[in-house]
């Protein structure tokens, strides 16, 4: 048996296991991931944060003495970029001492993301390029077929606009077209309940439903800025709300930054028993 110290953390309720791997030794299996993602066995999260420096990323070019945030779903699985995540990735920092200073810079697989602690508390990431696709894409839910607005915040998302998103069954997973998406997709589900405001519903890629999706919330700001225009976006998801501000570039379907604005909470700190050896 290994024991690892653990936190755990979350945003807008989208929860975290956080583990600290300063020098980039422990690089935790699938199985490690699902064991303590587990909300019975383990500690519980919707997902991991292995807080590393990027030197210990190979396929980081960028500057290699920054934090990385290198991210695992419950399911074992590795995702580009977390948006309550990197909130929460970067509140840890702070508390921990390991980063100092109002902007903090965050190593992901997406690119760089920088965080901004706000006066009120609140997290602001500079979420980088947004990518809409004008052509959608068919989703299934249920038997029942949905146009899907494709959309790249780092990692991949599909949007589809509803009447109300409370009557969704989203036990099941979404079926979407593997040939579009290849490499999976997170599913957002949006109701429009005023301009520049809408309310969400996702089903995340290697996880199941949860009660939000920060980079979700910026693929929905910018299918909604598509469609009806307005570049601040208040969504609410079940675990709280996200402020989405909007940035076009010059290109058509192109978003050049978007920042999202929200909670970060981290509640636990302990140690875990991890089956293996060290
Ligand atoms: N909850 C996250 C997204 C986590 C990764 C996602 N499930 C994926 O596989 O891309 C967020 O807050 O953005």
């Amino acid at each position: 048996m290994r024991s690892w110290n653990v936190a755990k953390g979350h945003g807008t309720e989208n929860d975290f296991v956080i583990v600290l791997d300063r020098h980039g030794m422990m690089n935790p299996t699938q199985e490690d991931v699902r064991h303590l993602c587990d909300r019975r066995t383990g500690v519980g999260g919707d997902g991991l944060l292995r807080v590393t420096k990027a030197s210990a990323i190979p396929e980081w070019d960028g500057d290699g003495h920054i934090w990385f945030m290198d991210y695992r779903n419950a399911d074992g699985s590795v995702s580009e970029m977390c948006g309550n995540g990197v909130r929460v990735f970067a509140k840890y920092l702070v508390e921990e001492g390991l980063a100092h200073g109002a902007s903090i810079e965050v190593g992901t697989r997406a690119g760089l993301r920088v965080v901004t602690q706000e006066r009120d508390g609140q997290l602001r990431v500079d979420m980088g390029r947004v990518l809409v696709d004008s052509e959608t894409t068919r989703v299934e839910l249920n038997g029942e077929r949905f146009e899907a607005t494709p959309a790249d915040v780092g990692n991949p998302h599909a949007v589809c606009f509803v009447e109300a998103v409370a009557p969704l069954d989203l036990t099941r997973a979404p079926e979407f077209s593997g040939e579009r998406f290849p490499e999976g997709v997170n599913v957002e589900f949006v109701e429009f309940v005023a301009p520049g405001h809408v309310r969400m519903r996702v089903f995340e890629r290697g996880v199941g439903e949860t009660r939000s999706c920060g980079t979700g919330t910026v693929a929905v700001a910018a299918a909604a800025q598509a469609r009806w225009g307005g570049d601040q976006w208040r969504v609410d998801v079940p675990g709280g709300t996200l402020h989405i501000e909007l940035h076009p570039g010059a290109d058509s379907g192109r978003i050049d930054t978007a920042y999202m604005t929200g909670p970060a909470v981290v509640q636990l700190r302990g140690e875990v028993q991890v089956s293996g050896d060290d």
